[in-house]
């Protein structure tokens, strides 16, 4: 069974429901996910769910080739992206982009 729900952060939440935030890089544990495949987003310090999104591509990337357009898609800098991946995986060279668009967001939030 393909995974139908995903965490991101808290402080992500707004470049996500922005639009500005459209992939998200993750171990090899995250890479499961189906393209065209209808996901839901939780936040992951309270499993509050506050969109649904559609993968589009789940890619193989070392993070050595990390680089500005992947920067772009996560709404950051590289050297950020690459500080902030450091710090969720240590000394983890092989992870996944997972590329996805915004479907549906909760009206209240
Ligand atoms: C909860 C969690 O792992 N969140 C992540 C990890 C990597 N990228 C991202 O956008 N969010």
């Amino acid at each position: 069974m393909h995974p139908t729900k995903i965490t991101f952060y808290e402080r992500f939440e707004p470049i996500i429901l922005s639009g500005d935030k459209t992939i998200t890089i993750r171990d090899e544990a995250e890479s499961h996910y189906v393209p065209g495949t209808r996901v839901a987003v939780h936040t992951y310090e309270t499993d509050r769910w506050f969109c649904d999104i559609e993968i589009r591509s789940v890619t193989p990337i070392q993070f050595d080739d990390l680089n500005e357009e992947h920067a772009r898609q996560e709404h950051l800098s590289l050297e950020d992206l690459k500080r902030i991946i450091r710090d969720i995986y240590p000394e983890l060279d092989s992870l996944y982009v997972i590329e996805y668009r915004l479907l549906a967001r909760d009206p209240a939030g």
